[in-house]
């Protein structure tokens, strides 16, 4: 295997990283931080994907701080195919969760897998190796030299055999004796079912199914004889209950017929006495007719003889009557209409005499109404007349206040102008009174100093004698000037205390000016008052005018009516008069006429009942003609009822009915005993099924025997080569076990002798346990444990080199090909001058046993002029991202 290239985003603290490698030595230099580590691991992860990443790790542990994605492409070559492997990540840089989203595996430029755990298996198949094997061998981790070594033997052998695939042996000792066990379960199985089915087949062929067999068809047929004789003796059977049944039914018929018979005749003599009754009532009706009759004809007679005419010609008079009757009831309805209009024309005219009177009630108390509001406007108007009184007094007495103020009304009209003139000279006396006050102060203040200045007699400025200068004579003309002043300001004081008063007494006469306007306001609006007054008065006068005349009219017109209405009442008595008579005529006509009409009814209802007394007779004559035939229909039906009554007499009912329960009970009873048969039958043949089935699984079963017995001899040879595989495996991995050993032994010496400087050591041997141990000169044995870190790095270093070395071996074909790189990260901290100078060595030597490329993490100086390259690894302190430089 040989690395080509590593392409890296934002990993650890690589940005962008795109690097080639080369075969030979390369060593990785730069300061602590700078990024060479995470160049290995990058390499690492690559390869193995998030397997690599160590307990307390997570994935986004590796991404660059803040970075949402990252991505690793590793580019190898092995056994003449380039491979590359690109890992593509996630991340949620706040959340700190990341996820390997892509991993494509790639062979000759084509994808072969694109699913993590598919690249994980193609990548540990190729290399032969997982990542925990790349560790051990490949992969010398920072800090981690010593690992194979501190390793418990058992680990140590583990490792060991995995690189030089001795876990594929072991795997397949398993595999044949997993095969070895499955067989013999198989086998065990099969030797149980053989003896299951050999018991079976015994248990069946004593049950003797052959034999059944035979007995059951033997017997099958005779059954079928036995109901082939019943089924014969059953038709004979039927057909005697058939004959029987027939003549039992021809009986019934007969009976029956006799009987509906016998119905008819009763229901003919039924008949025959019901029309007897009908001629009698017929007859009975008949003759109560006839006594009406008469009655009629004596009523009719009776009213000739009343009204002297002839009852043929009724009609004539009726009508002629009739015609009077009209007349008369003509005459009355016009005297009633007439009555009607009198009485209407009365009522009307006492209604409006009523009114009349009603509206002069109304006209009357309307004035009375009128005359009593009259009435309290004069009371208002003497009220507003009193209030113009008191109002005239409150004026006077105004007057005379303001004369006492000493203005007069004519002066009260400019009252306000009076009024600012005051306010302004009492403004400029005060402006005078600050102004004098201002020049009295000043005045004392230089008095008071010129004074004090005499006082001292000398100038405190030139030291000159004061008495009789300048200054005293001033002194005196301030003096005389402050009385004057003083005696300004009393004056001027004198004169405010005047204009104050005039200016309270202005005040007062301008609030009396504005009293007497508002008595004037007040006495003008009650004169108004007495104006509306005086003219509602007038108006109300007119209207009691207005009303008297209107009742006047009223009681006129009413005269007239009352004149009227007795008019009218002795007309009406006339009329009734007349009514009367009129009434009186109608009622003897009404009677008349009333006579005439009974007499015309009788007459008519006379006709009516000849005519059904007639219907009534040819009623009953039709009913005798149907006696007759009644009576010659019963006779008839009375043969008919002796002929069947002598069919009848032929038949035994008796004799017959005990025929019949005879044949029906034998035909039960072989329906019964082939039922038996039928079922007996079946029976048979379900045990002959049986017996048959029986046969067919008894030869099965032989069969299925020979089968098992067969397969029993196969798994035998089977399972004994399983047995031998088994143990082939295991003696072949104990060989190679031995013989690795031995030769891993003797490498390891050899490298140790070549590598180990010092002196203290003779020797180091690898048992068949996998014990390492080391022999001091005098031949003192000391565990690895025991050793110095350095030692233990030396020997790390040493074991790992005839790891190698046996692992070249192994494909010694071509020589060294296929050898995986060598990585180391800081291989020489704990290793001195002389050691290092070793490793330079051993570097070499690995070199020419075929390891191409060879990768070292290091500061060494010495290891950085040997190397074949060297890449200077280096972090800008800015962005802090690191930068690789091949050198
Ligand atoms: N997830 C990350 N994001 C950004 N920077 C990181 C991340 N993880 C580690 N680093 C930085 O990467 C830098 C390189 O670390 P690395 O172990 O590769 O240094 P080194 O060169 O091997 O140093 P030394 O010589 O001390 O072993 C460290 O300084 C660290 O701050
Ligand atoms: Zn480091």
């Amino acid at each position: 295997m040989m690395l080509k290239r590593l392409k890296v985003e934002n990993i650890r603290s690589y940005k962008e990283l795109d690097l080639s490698f080369k075969d030979g030595v390369t060593v990785v230099s730069g300061v602590n931080g700078s990024g060479k580590s995470s160049l290995l691991e990058a390499c690492f992860t690559g390869l193995f994907g998030s397997k690599t990443l160590d307990k307390e790790f997570v994935l986004s542990d590796i991404i660059t701080k803040g970075a949402s994605k990252a991505l690793i492409l590793l580019e190898f070559e092995q056994n003449g195919h380039a491979y590359s492997i690109e890992q593509s990540f996630r991340n949620d840089p706040e959340k700190g969760r990341a996820s390997n989203t892509k991993s494509v595996f790639k062979r000759d430029g084509e994808i072969i897998f694109d699913q993590a755990s598919r690249t994980y298996e193609a990548v540990t198949s190729l290399l032969n190796m997982n990542e925990e094997a790349y560790r051990n061998c490949v992969y010398i981790r920072q800090g981690e030299i010593d690992v194979l070594i501190n390793s418990r033997p058992k680990d140590r052998q583990k490792m060991i055999d995995d690189l030089l695939q001795l876990g594929k042996l072991e795997e397949y000792r398993e595999r044949a004796s997993s095969a070895r066990v499955g067989v013999g379960r198989h086998q065990r199985d099969n030797e149980r079912r053989v003896k299951e089915l050999n018991a079976d087949i015994q248990l069946l062929e004593d049950s003797d199914p052959s034999g059944r067999l035979a007995t059951l068809r033997t017997r099958s047929l005779q059954i079928d004889e036995e109901v082939s004789s019943l089924n014969e003796k059953r038709d004979q059977a039927r057909s005697l209950i058939d004959e029987v049944a027939k003549k039992l039914s021809e009986l019934s018929e007969l009976s029956s017929k006799k009987e509906a018979v016998q119905q008819q005749i009763k229901e003919l003599t039924d008949r025959k006495s019901r029309s007897f009754t009908s001629i009698d009532t017929l007859s009975k009706d008949i003759r109560s007719r006839r006594e009406v009759l008469e009655l009629k004809k004596s009523r009719v007679s009776e009213i000739e003889s009343k009204l002297s005419v002839d009852s043929k010609e009724s009609d004539f008079f009726v009508a002629k009557m009739d015609e009077e009757e009209r007349s008369v009831r003509d005459r009355l309805a016009e005297v009633k209409s007439r009555k009607a209009v009198a009485e209407k024309d009365i009522l009307n005219t006492g209604q409006s005499i009523k009114d009349a009177e009603k509206q002069v009630k109304a006209l009357e108390d309307g004035m009375k109404d009128i005359e009593s509001r009259i009435e309290s406007v004069h009371t208002e108007t003497k009220e507003h007349k009193l209030k113009i009184a008191e109002r005239e007094n409150t004026r006077k007495e105004i007057v005379s206040k303001v004369s006492s103020l000493g203005f007069s009304l004519e002066k009260l009209e400019n009252i306000d102008d009076v009024l600012d003139l005051v306010n302004d000279q009492q403004k400029r006396f005060h402006g005078l009174e600050s102004e004098l006050k201002v020049k009295i102060s000043e005045l004392k203040f230089r008095l008071e100093n010129s004074k004090k200045l005499l006082e001292a007699g000398k100038c405190p400025t030139c030291g000159q004698e004061l008495k009789g200068s300048c200054v005293e004579q001033s002194t005196i003309e301030d003096d005389e000037a402050l009385v004057k002043l003083e005696s300004e300001l009393s004056e001027l004081q004198v004169k405010q205390t005047e204009t104050e008063a005039r200016v309270e007494k202005i005040k007062s006469a301008r609030s009396c000016k504005s009293d007497i306007d508002a008595v004037l306001r007040d006495i003008g609006s009650e004169k108004e008052a007495i104006e509306r007054d005086e003219k509602r008065v007038e108006e109300y006068g007119l209207r009691i005018n207005d009303y008297k005349s209107r009742i006047h009219e009223l009681l006129d017109s009413k005269e007239l009516l009352e004149k009227a209405l007795e008019g009218t009442k002795a007309g009406i008595q006339q009329i009734k008069q007349n009514e009367d008579s009129v009434q009186k005529e109608h009622a003897v006509v009404l009677e008349k006429l009333g006579l005439l009409r009974e007499m015309q009814k009788a007459l008519v209802e006379s006709d009516k009942i000849n005519s059904e007394i007639m219907q009534m007779n040819d009623k009953i004559k039709g009913i005798q003609e149907m006696v007759s035939l009644f009576d010659a229909q019963i006779g008839e039906k009375k043969e008919l009822l002796a002929e069947i009554d002598k069919s009848i007499g032929e038949f035994d009912k008796k004799e017959l009915e005990v025929l019949s329960k005879k044949y029906n009970t034998a035909f039960g009873n072989i329906n019964s005993m082939i039922d038996k048969l039928k079922l007996e039958k079946d029976e048979v043949m379900k045990k002959a099924g049986m017996a048959e089935n029986d046969r067919k699984r008894l030869s099965d079963m032989k069969k299925g025997l020979t089968v098992l017995q067969n397969k029993g001899d196969f798994l035998r040879a089977v399972y004994s080569d399983a047995e031998n595989l088994e143990s082939m495996y295991m003696r072949i991995r104990a060989q190679l076990r031995s013989s690795n050993i031995q030769t891993l032994d003797t490498l390891i010496n050899e490298i140790f002798t070549f590598m180990y400087s010092n002196n203290a050591y003779s020797h180091v041997t690898l048992d068949a346990d996998y014990n390492l141990t080391v022999f001091e000169k005098d031949g003192t044995a000391l565990e690895p444990k025991l050793l110095s870190g350095g030692e233990r790095a030396l020997f790390n270093l040493v074991l790992r080199c005839a790891i190698y070395r046996l692992l070249s071996l192994g494909s010694s074909t071509h020589a060294g090909e296929g050898l995986p790189p060598l990585i180391m990260d800081e291989p020489t901290v704990f290793l001195d001058r002389g050691h290092v100078h070793q490793l330079i060595k051993l570097v070499d030597m690995m070199r020419e046993i075929g390891v191409a490329q060879i990768l070292i993490v290091s500061h060494d100086e010495s290891l950085i002029d040997s190397a074949d390259h060297v890449f200077a690894v280096e972090k800008d302190p800015i962005t802090n991202n690191s930068a690789i430089f091949a050198r």
